[in-house]
């Protein structure tokens, strides 16, 4: 059998709004099963999420050639929709990788690129989902570049899932259309010198800078209150370096691992109304195992 194993993501990390994001240990699976008259998705998501050929991940695949030929495909998933984790792209990022092999038995991730960011209509989480690690993308979809940044393979995510989805449209419906001058200057500064303490490997600056965003996270925290709770609550047990997950509400603390352990026993005492993960970061992107039957 035909194995897809597609990380979660981490977008945005504060500062880089659209064009940074982190690959994360949680998986999507497609396995490919028998061929079909008409296309079968046994998922676990529920009623609401198509079990047929309108399937986010089969209608990708169909994009790619709409004549290959009709799959049961079994899905498990551990990273939740709508919560930040760049459950979209992964799902896009295995229908293409599904088309292309079903049409032409191999995949390039280059042009998985190209065309996923094309899809998602940015490219911060399909880039780490493709590439793994941090990833750093241009925005031209008619030459997508990413960028490995290095970041200390010893970090964590201390991961909080709060019980409640946020739509990407919805969050980023609640961004101003324009901003100032100060504002886009700002921010350029501190992303460049972020981009600079990856490449040191200065985590004590990157932690401080992580948390500088003007552009998103200052209209977005209404729509996630934990995300300010737990970032104030890790400034009071000495951590800098949290940010909200993508598009929210997931919120996001990179961490040592001693550090992160602290931070969860200390957020599990606030009884929020989610669930805490540990999560080590995913260094290769998605992965194609097995052959098909
Ligand atoms: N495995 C999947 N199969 C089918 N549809 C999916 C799958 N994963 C995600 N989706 C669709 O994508 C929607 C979530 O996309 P959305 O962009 O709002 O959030 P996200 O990708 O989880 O978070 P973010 O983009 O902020 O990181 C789901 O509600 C569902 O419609
Ligand atoms: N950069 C995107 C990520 C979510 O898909 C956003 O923040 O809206």
């Amino acid at each position: 059998m035909l194995t897809i194993t597609v990380p979660a993501s981490s977008a945005n990390l504060g500062l880089g709004f659209d064009c940074l994001g982190l690959a994360l240990d949680l998986n999507l699976t497609v396995t490919v099963g028998q061929k079909t008259t008409q296309w079968e998705v046994i998922h676990p998501f529920g009623v609401d999420i198509p079990a047929d050929r309108h399937n986010l991940i089969v209608k990708t695949a169909l994009l790619v050639d709409p004549e290959i030929q009709p799959h049961q495909l079994t899905v498990t998933s551990d990273i939740p929709l709508a919560r930040g984790l760049g459950s979209s792209s992964s799902a896009l990022v295995a229908g293409l990788a599904l088309g292309h092999f079903l049409a032409e038995g191999k995949i390039n991730r280059q042009q998985l690129l190209g065309e996923a960011a094309a899809l998602e209509g940015h490219p911060d989480n399909v880039s780490p989902t493709i590439f793994g690690g941090l990833q750093l993308t241009n925005e031209d979809f008619h030459d997508v570049k990413s960028t490995r940044l290095p970041l200390d393979d010893d970090l964590i995510a201390f991961t909080f899932i709060p019980n409640y989805p946020l739509k990407t449209d919805e969050a980023r419906a609640a961004l101003p259309a324009e901003y100032g001058r100060k504002t886009a200057t700002l921010q350029a500064e501190r992303l460049a010198n972020l981009v600079v303490a990856a490449f040191q490997n200065d985590l004590t600056a990157f932690q401080h800078l992580v948390e500088k965003d003007l552009v998103h996270e200052p209209y977005r925290a209404k729509l996630a209150p934990e995300f300010l709770t737990i970032r104030k609550f890790a400034h009071e047990h000495g951590l800098a370096g949290t940010y909200l997950s993508g598009a929210g509400p997931t919120v996001v603390s990179l961490q040592k691992p001693a550090d992160a352990k602290r931070l969860e026993s200390a957020v599990q005492a606030l009884n929020l109304d989610g669930e805490i993960k540990l999560l080590s970061l995913q260094q290769s992107g998605f992965q194609v195992s097995g052959h098909l039957n």
